[in-house]
C-alpha cells in the first residue's frame, strides 16, 4: 500500500484565502483590519525565520501585522511591560510571543499575562482550561491545523482508535482533547509508556509530537491508518548541509499508512494558517461580533 501524501501546504492556502476573505468583510464593518503582534526575544536564527513567515502570511492575509523584537538580555519585567502594552491596544487582536524564551523569562508568567481574549496561542491557563472543558476558546494552533487535516481526510473520526505521541501543553495534550472532542477512543504515548510500538499498532489515527527525528518506525503503523507528523527536526546530511525530518520514518510509513503528512509541507504551513484563522475569530469577539463562518 502507498500513502496518500496529505498536502498541508495546499489546505492552509484554502485556510488562508478564506481568512482573507473574512479578514476584508471585518475590515469593511469595523473601519479597521484585524491585528496580529509578534514578539520574539533574542536572537535564535530559526525563530526569525517562524517569525518573519508569520507577518508575511498576516499582511497577505490582509490583517496588520506588529513586529517586536527585543534583545536576548531582555528582563521578565520588560517583557511584561511590553505584553500590557499590547493588551491595552485596540488595534491589537492577537498576541504572540515566540517560544522558547531565554532562561531569564519565566514563560508561564508571561503566557498568564497575555489577555485570554487575544492569547491565538491558545497557551493561556484560561483557553486550556476553557478547551478541556468543552467551553469556546482560543485553541493552539497546531493541533487545530492538525485536526483539520484529519476531518479532511476522513470526515467523522468518531470511534477511531487514536493514538498521540507527545503530553505537551503545547500539542500532544490539546490534541488528545480535540480528539476526544471529536468522539475519537484516545490514548496519550509519551517517554514512559510500555511498549510503545505496541501501543501504536492499535492506531487508525497516529499523531506524533515529541521532538525525535524518525522516531515512529514503519512496523508500528497499523496498515491503512492515517498518520499526522508533527515533528519539525533539522538533521545533518552527508554534504555538511542540513534537511528536515519528521517524528517519523516517512519513507517506511508511507509504504503501510493510508495516509501521512510529509515533513516539510505537513502540519508546519497548517500551523500559520490556524494562527490567522485565530487572530480572526479573536477580531470577531473582541468587537462583539458573531464568529466567522467557514474557518
Ligand atoms: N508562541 C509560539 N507559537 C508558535 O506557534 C511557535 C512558537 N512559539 N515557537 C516556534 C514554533 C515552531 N512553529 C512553526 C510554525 C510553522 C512552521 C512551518 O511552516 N514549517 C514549514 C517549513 C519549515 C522550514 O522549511 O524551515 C513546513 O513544515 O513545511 C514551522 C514551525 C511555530 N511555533
Amino acid at each position: 500500500m502507498t500513502a496518500k501524501i496529505i498536502d498541508g501546504k495546499a489546505a492552509a492556502a484554502e485556510v488562508r484565502a478564506r481568512v482573507a476573505g473574512i479578514a476584508a468583510e471585518f475590515a469593511r464593518t469595523t473601519g479597521r483590519q484585524p491585528g496580529l503582534a509578534t514578539v520574539l526575544v533574542g536572537e535564535d536564527p530559526a525563530s526569525a525565520v517562524y517569525v518573519r513567515s508569520k507577518g508575511k502570511a498576516t499582511s497577505e492575509a490582509g490583517m496588520a501585522s506588529f513586529s517586536h523584537k527585543l534583545p536576548d538580555t531582555t528582563s521578565e519585567t520588560e517583557l511584561l511591560h511590553l505584553v500590557d502594552q499590547l493588551n491595552r491596544d485596540d488595534n491589537v487582536d492577537g498576541i504572540l510571543v515566540q517560544l522558547p524564551l531565554p532562561p531569564q523569562i519565566d514563560a508561564s508568567r508571561v503566557i498568564a499575562a497575555i489577555d485570554p481574549a487575544k492569547d491565538v496561542d491558545g497557551f493561556h491557563p484560561m483557553n486550556a482550561g476553557r478547551l478541556a472543558t468543552g467551553l469556546e476558546a482560543l485553541v493552539p494552533c497546531t493541533p487545530y491545523g492538525c485536526l483539520y487535516l484529519l476531518k479532511q481526510e476522513l470526515g467523522s473520526i468518531a470511534g477511531k482508535e487514536a493514538v498521540v505521541i507527545g503530553r505537551s501543553n503545547i500539542v500532544g495534550k490539546p490534541m488528545a482533547l480535540l480528539l476526544i472532542g471529536e468522539s475519537a477512543t484516545v490514548t496519550v504515548a509519551h517517554s514512559r509508556t510500555r511498549d510503545l510500538p505496541d501501543v501504536v499498532r492499535r492506531a487508525d489515527i497516529v499523531v506524533a509530537a515529541v521532538g525525535r527525528p524518525e522516531m515512529v518506525k514503519s512496523d508500528w503503523i497499523k496498515p491503512g491508518a492515517t498518520v499526522i507528523d508533527v515533528g519539525i527536526n533539522r538533521v545533518p546530511t552527508e554534504d555538511s548541509k542540513s534537511r528536515l525530518v519528521g517524528d517519523v520514518d516517512f519513507a517506511g510509513a508511507s509504504e503501510r499508512a493510508g495516509a501521512i503528512t510529509p515533513v516539510p509541507g505537513g502540519v508546519g504551513p497548517m500551523t500559520i494558517a490556524m494562527l490567522l484563522r485565530n487572530t480572526v475569530v479573536a477580531a470577531h469577539r473582541r468587537a462583539g461580533l458573531s464568529d466567522p463562518k467557514g474557518v
